[in-house]
């Protein structure tokens, strides 16, 4: 008997729901210094190859922007360019995962650092297929972060080297961890979008067709 002839079918997607396994769900992490692209680039791919786009900052700053009970701790971390608890993130994105119909994820931003890492392998139970890595030099990162100018709590020159270093210290050996098991596709992202795009398109053309 099918799944959706054992429950009345008012409560079908909700059951589906909760016990929706993402074995079949494909997830691509995109990380990168402060400022590299990744917002900018995971636009193009979700045009292009049909991914949801999940920004980890974007869906903090919608709990943030909602008034939840913990959106005003959230702010303090990205104000101070601090990684927010893994327990708070990863939950966000896993909801994230089962709201939408769609299978295949871009992921950005996020794993930040190992406690990141580890807590969505345990929890959502999900290795990326691949990590998109945005290799761009410290200088670029900040002028762009300066030039951005969305009013972002984080984009001034108190917070700035902060998130750099933390990006240095505890991001970089995510990628490093990712590296060891052969799963960093790194891209030159001091280029025109366009050019970085073009570096992009060509490593999913070969890794998600
Ligand atoms: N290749 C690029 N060259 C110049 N500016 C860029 C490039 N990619 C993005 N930008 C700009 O730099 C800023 C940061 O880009 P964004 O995509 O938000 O980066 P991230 O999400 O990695 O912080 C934005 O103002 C964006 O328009
Ligand atoms: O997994 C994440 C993603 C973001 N952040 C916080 O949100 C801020 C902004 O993240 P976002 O990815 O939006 O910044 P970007 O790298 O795109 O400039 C970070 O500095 C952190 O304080 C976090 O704690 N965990
Ligand atoms: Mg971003």
């Amino acid at each position: 008997m099918s799944a959706s002839t054992d429950y009345p079918s008012f409560l079908t997607p909700k059951v589906a729901n909760e016990n929706q396994s993402h074995d079949a769900a494909i997830v691509v992490f995109v990380l990168g210094g402060p400022g590299s692209g990744k917002g900018t680039q995971c636009q193009k791919i979700v045009e292009h190859f049909g991914f949801t786009h999940l920004g980890a900052g974007d869906l903090l700053q919608a709990e943030i922007d909602s008034g939840s009970e913990n959106g005003a701790m959230i702010e303090n971390f990205k104000k101070e360019g601090k990684i927010v608890p893994s327990e708070i993130t990863v939950r966000l994105l896993q909801q994230a995962m089962q709201q939408s119909e769609n299978k295949k994820f871009i992921i950005d931003g996020f794993p930040r650092n190992e406690e990141n890492r580890a807590a969505f392998e345990n929890i959502v139970g999900i290795e990326p297929e691949f990590v998109l890595f945005f290799e761009c030099p410290e200088e670029v990162l900040t002028k762009r972060i300066l030039n951005r100018n969305q009013g972002r709590v984080d984009d001034n020159v108190h917070t700035i080297p902060k998130r750099l270093k933390v990006y240095f210290e505890q991001t970089l050996p995510v990628i490093d961890h990712y590296s060891s098991k052969g799963k960093v596709q790194k891209v030159d992202a001091h280029r025109s979008v366009d050019e970085v795009f073009e570096g992009v398109k060509s490593i999913f053309c070969r890794l998600t067709k």
